[in-house]
């Protein structure tokens, strides 16, 4: 089986700094993986390379088999800031623009997530609290019918009830076959809708782990083990 995401011998620096080296990872389609790391550790630029959005990286990025660049983005789903929108457009207006953008947006995927979300499409851009646009920016993500999708940090803003809400339904919002890469620092809210875990820690992938050898290897739940491997509790020779 073709993995949904295939990555080999990634290197990237911007403007002389390293921020990611030697990075191998391999995941297979259908599965929800947590993308985890502290602060700078490279979360972001990893899905921003995965999605096209950062270039001139070494090494292959491949989505469904696919390497060059404009195909690959096709398949991917990424959850980006809305920039290029100016304050005064509707989200209706978003809507229509990522309607035309992308072959695979789904209108009634996208009916069923706003009114799930609790979005009124007819407000400004300018208009919204933090946390509804980071709402809006979940609902347009996921309203591609994409392979991949990479949520970074999705939950940032969003009140402690509705974050539970959009978390323990997220899974319904993904075909079986997509795969669902997620970035957030608040482990233990995602723990339990994870398959695996990526661990990015000095500019590479140190771990990549299923949620179930995670438990029976180590005997730890998720957050326990992604801090021990940050508190060198656990070695790389153990992993
Ligand atoms: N445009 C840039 N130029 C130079 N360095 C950059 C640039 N963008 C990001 N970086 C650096 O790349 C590293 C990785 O940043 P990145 O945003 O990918 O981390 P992250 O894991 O997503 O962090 P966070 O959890 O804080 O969001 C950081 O050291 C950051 O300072």
């Amino acid at each position: 089986m073709t993995n949904a995401i295939e990555i080999t011998q990634l290197n990237y620096r911007k403007n002389t700094k390293t921020i990611l080296t030697d990075v191998n990872l391999q995941l297979a389609p259908g599965k929800i993986v947590g993308l985890l790391g502290e602060n700078g550790a490279g979360k972001t630029t990893l899905m921003r390379l995965i999605a096209g959005v950062a270039k001139n990286a070494k090494g292959t990025i491949a989505v469904h088999g696919e390497t060059r660049e404009a195909p690959r983005r096709a398949f991917v789903s990424f959850s980006e800031a809305l920039q290029g929108f100016r304050p005064a457009d509707k989200l209706s207006q978003i809507r229509d623009f990522y309607a035309l953008a992308y072959p695979d947006f789904s209108a009634k995927k996208y009916l069923d997530l706003i009114t799930f979300l609790q979005i009124d499409d007819d407000q400004k851009l300018a208009t919204l609290s933090k946390g509804t646009r980071e709402k809006f920016i979940i609902a347009l993500t996921l309203s591609r019918e994409a392979a991949v999708y990479l949520l970074d940090e999705p939950f940032n803003g969003i009140d402690s009830m509705s974050r539970k809400r959009i978390i323990s339904s997220i899974i319904q919002w993904k075909q079986d076959s997509a795969t669902m890469v997620i970035s957030d620092h608040y482990v233990s809210e995602i723990a339990a809708l994870l398959d695996e875990v990526v661990i990015i820690k000095d500019h590479t992938v140190c771990a990549h782990k299923s949620s179930d050898q995670i438990r029976s290897e180590f005997g730890l739940g998720i957050e326990a083990f992604y801090e021990s491997i940050y508190e060198g509790d656990i070695h790389d020779d153990e992993l």
